[in-house]
């Protein structure tokens, strides 16, 4: 039987934080102290929250392993294995595996040539959103559907080409509504119920339980927005991050359930 846990992996930030990729937008200039600064407070903000943060150990080699979302995706305390697009992301995945055996969750993985990052898996209950993007191709679709159909998910793929990821566009709140910053979303159509938000940043939110969603602190009008909808909202500054086209469901990857072995 699945116990609930609230155990959020996270990986420090590598020296070389600074020469992360950014392909769909501006690159600017990253400040890695003030990153690993930001990054502290980020999972401060987890710990205060309730969550028990687990480190993967760091990979300095890996400019992007802080986005440790990409390299796994967890449904019922199984955890699927990514396969990272880009060759400079290759391998972050192996530590988090690691981690997450030792955790005693059954592990699946994503094989070659297919690729699949994190970021661009949205779930929704049973549903599993999936972005066909840049980083995901159609044999990562493919093999995430094989792995988590079993399971009981509905695995939906839905086409990305604005932005990095699915996440980076649409999240979800716990209620099951999806939240989007529309002029970054392909098809707001293919979500039952669809919620739009008034910036870019404030289409990430991460539920902490509660009532509570984590999001960016460069979106305070999304904020207001979701506390008039009776929500709470928990702003953090990533700013560093967002720099680097990340958003704050990609900084962990939240373990909800685990099967005792
Ligand atoms: N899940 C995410 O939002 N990941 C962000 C990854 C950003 C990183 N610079 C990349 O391009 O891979």
């Amino acid at each position: 039987m699945p116990t609930t846990s609230r155990i959020a992996l996270v990986r420090r930030p590598s020296p070389r934080v600074a020469e992360g990729l950014v392909e769909n937008s501006e690159r600017v200039p990253v400040d890695a102290a003030l990153a690993l600064e930001q990054w502290h407070a980020y999972v401060r903000t987890l710990v205060a929250e309730g969550w028990e943060t687990v480190e993967v150990p760091a990979s300095d080699a890996h400019p992007d392993g802080v986005f440790v979302e990409d390299t796994v995706v967890m449904f019922r305390g199984v955890a699927v294995v990514t396969r990272p697009a880009r060759p400079s992301r290759r391998g972050e995945e192996e530590a988090t595996a690691r981690v997450l055996a030792d955790l005693g969750c059954a592990t699946a993985a994503v094989r070659a040539p297919g690729t699949l990052e994190g970021g661009d898996v949205l779930k929704v209950g049973d549903t599993v959103y999936v972005g066909r993007s840049a980083r995901t191709d159609a044999s990562g679709v493919a093999q995430l559907r094989a792995v988590l159909a079993p399971l009981g998910a509905t695995v939906v793929a839905v086409p990305v080409t604005r932005v990095l990821h699915l996440k980076t566009a649409v999240t979800a709140l716990p209620d099951g509504t999806a939240i989007g910053y529309e002029p970054f979303v392909d098809e707001p159509r293919l979500f039952d119920r669809f919620l739009p938000v008034p910036e870019p940043h404030g289409a990430a939110v991460v539920d902490l339980g509660g009532g509570r969603l984590l999001l960016s602190a460069a979106a305070p009008r999304t904020a207001d927005l979701l506390a008039d909808l009776g929500w709470t909202p928990v702003p953090v500054d990533i700013g560093e991050f967002e720099k680097l086209e990340g958003c704050v469901t990609c900084l962990s990857v939240r373990v909800r359930e685990l099967v005792a072995r």
